[in-house]
């Protein structure tokens, strides 16, 4: 194990990595107004100023340290300036713990229908109500600082998959100058600046953009354009040539993933944040994760089934109530019955990146994701 000092430097610095054995798996601090907070760490999504189905305090009592909210769907509603006027997003959804808003640059293009990207930025339908909207690096870095979350995203375009090679240049040339604009434009103090790597499923251009915006010094990196529907393996490949440019004494955060062997190779790369909706959105029609792989609650075979979703997990649900209940309430439109699937799944990543972080700081990560992805049918 060789430990290196991290430095002690602005919000959202990253401290006391701990690498661990020849992968570049570590284990860090993360240091923003609202605590310290360990790495590697899962963010419950929290699109529209709520985490779907669950209270702040029952994130709070399951470990969720930062949660992640969307600029782009509030400021279509109820618009940032409410939130400002409500005392920021911290206070209108009683979280007390980390926040940070993703800048509007993938909703745009998945969510907003008919829209027109120029050097500017973004017109785009609003999904909600169809009105004509236009999203910009300052427009999305003012409405980031009203919601006035600990760490904010630079206004980025999150390129489609598959994209032409030529495309994908331009893109990303434009998104690193979106990045400067997203820098000038940022000016509330104690607030972290992320930029986004992009560069598509093409070597070249993801080396470029690292290069870039590290000469650009932001306090931190999210690893965008993944998670858009390609192959794993080149996820990894992505991430193989991306990770290694980034300063080790800055966190890198994969945005949108995932599951469990995602988040496990991710980390061996050296990712120490992630988010993704897939344990709240795939709980929402019964299906909970679990070591072994999914298990759909709702299936027939588990009517009569009165074990706990996973006998090993302390989370309320497991502690409290059996598969044969939960099925009963999904299949009966129950409300509390996606409430017990969403926080057995929200534990379940929670706890799997404490799970790793330990492995890590005891120097055996490498068998620990030997043995998860021997278990994990994906
Ligand atoms: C595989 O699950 C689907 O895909 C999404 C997760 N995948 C994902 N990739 C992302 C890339 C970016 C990016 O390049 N830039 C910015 N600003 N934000 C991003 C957010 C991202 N989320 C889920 O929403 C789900 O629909
Ligand atoms: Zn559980």
């Amino acid at each position: 194990t060789c430990a290196f000092a991290g430095q002690k430097k602005v919000l959202a610095a990253y401290e006391e990595a701990v690498k661990c054995g020849y992968s570049g798996a570590r284990a860090g601090r993360l240091h923003t107004p609202h605590g310290v907070f360990d790495t590697p760490m899962f963010m419950p999504v929290g699109t529209q100023a709520t985490v779907k189905a669950v209270s702040p305090r029952e994130l709070k009592e399951m470990g969720a340290q930062i949660i992640l909210s969307n600029t782009y769907h509030l400021y279509l509603r109820p618009g940032t300036e409410l939130v400002a006027e409500a005392g920021g997003l911290h206070r209108f959804m009683d979280w007390d713990g980390g926040i940070l808003t993703d800048s509007g640059g993938f909703q745009v293009f998945s969510l907003g229908p008919l829209r027109k990207i120029t050097e500017e930025g973004a017109a785009f339908r609003s999904h909600i109500d169809g009105s004509t909207q236009f999203l910009s690096p300052e427009i999305a870095i003012k409405a980031q600082m009203n919601l006035g979350a600990d760490i904010i995203m630079a206004f980025d375009e999150c390129i489609p998959y598959p994209a032409e090679y030529q495309y994908a240049k331009l893109s990303t040339e434009r998104t690193t100058r979106w990045a400067e604009r997203s820098q000038k434009a940022h000016t509330r103090s104690g607030q972290a600046l992320f930029a986004i790597v992009q560069g598509g499923m093409y070597q070249d251009l993801r080396r470029v953009s690292a290069n870039d915006l590290v000469s650009l010094d932001f306090p931190g990196y999210g690893i965008g354009g993944l998670s858009v529907g390609e192959p794993k393996p080149v996820m990894y490949e992505m991430l193989e040539q991306t990770v290694p440019l980034l300063p080790e004494n800055k966190p890198r955060y994969l945005m949108g993933v995932g599951t469990p062997d995602c988040l496990v190779e991710a980390v061996r790369y050296g990712i120490d944040m992630f988010d993704c909706v897939f344990p709240t959105r795939v709980a929402r029609n019964g299906t909970a994760m679990t070591k072994s792989g999914r298990l759909v609650v709702k299936n027939a075979a588990y009517a009569k089934d009165f074990l706990p979703i996973d006998e090993n997990c302390g989370c309320y649900a497991c502690q409290n109530f059996s598969r044969a209940y939960i099925r009963h309430l999904l299949k009966a439109d129950e409300i509390f019955g996606l409430r017990l699937t969403t926080i057995h799944n929200l534990y379940f990543l929670l706890d799997f990146t404490k799970k790793m972080r330990q492995a890590i700081l005891e120097d055996r990560f490498l068998s620990f994701r030997e043995e998860f992805l021997a278990q994990y049918c994906k």
